[in-house]
């Protein structure tokens, strides 16, 4: 195989593009049934959950506008700083609105905790969340979440919009990582 070649960087495959993909159809149908007569503002956190927001949205039959935050607390590391800094806020308005924040991953649950929080104070109708990937075990604050694809053990994991030092958000699948790659 090609050296430069992505995937052999992974350890593991933990999850298939098949099975993410039947997964968000399930999360897809799901929301449909809840939010059926209801507005729906989709807010998705970048970078990481751009793949989750294309396929999501995508898997949508309704109307769903879409906005875009970016806080980021991991920099180039695989450990949280605890320090959620703001780099791109909502264009959008969102008092009254049905919000549903997309996310890729919970870890520590530092992130989303303080962005419901942000996003309740500005007068939204509602605020929930839609995570792909969760690790329990990591949990530092509880956050509550609506719709979770798949509760995953406490490893740090790759793949489909998750990166490690900005690489290999562009797999298809999620996996982790070979001890090789690590630096800290
Ligand atoms: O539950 P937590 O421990 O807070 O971790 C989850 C957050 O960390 C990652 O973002 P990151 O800061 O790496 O930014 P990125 O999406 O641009 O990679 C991930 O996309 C979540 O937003
Ligand atoms: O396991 C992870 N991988 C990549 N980015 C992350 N951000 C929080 N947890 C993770
Ligand atoms: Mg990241």
């Amino acid at each position: 195989m090609d050296p430069e070649h992505i995937s052999q960087d992974l350890k593991a495959v933990l999850l298939t593009e098949e099975e993410i993909q039947s997964k968000i159809l399930e999360l897809a149908a799901a929301v449909e049934r809840d939010y059926d007569g209801k507005e729906l503002l989709l807010v998705g956190v970048l970078k990481g959950a751009v793949m989750v927001m294309a396929d999501f949205a995508r898997a949508l039959t309704r109307h769903a506008e879409m906005d875009w935050v970016a806080y980021s607390s991991y920099g180039s590391g695989t450990r949280s700083s605890g320090v959620v800094r703001i780099l791109k806020d909502l264009d959008t308005d969102i008092t009254g609105r049905n919000v549903l924040i997309v996310e890729d991953i919970i870890d520590t649950g530092l992130t989303l905790s303080w962005l419901v929080a942000n996003l309740r104070s500005r007068g939204a109708a509602s605020v929930e969340i839609c995570t792909l990937l969760r690790k329990p075990e990591a949990a530092k604050m509880a956050v509550s979440v609506k719709y979770v694809g798949f509760d995953i053990p406490d490893e740090f994991v790759v793949g489909y919009g998750l990166d490690h030092a900005e690489r290999y958000r562009n797999l298809r699948c999620v996996g982790t990582l070979a001890p090789h790659v690590y630096s800290d």
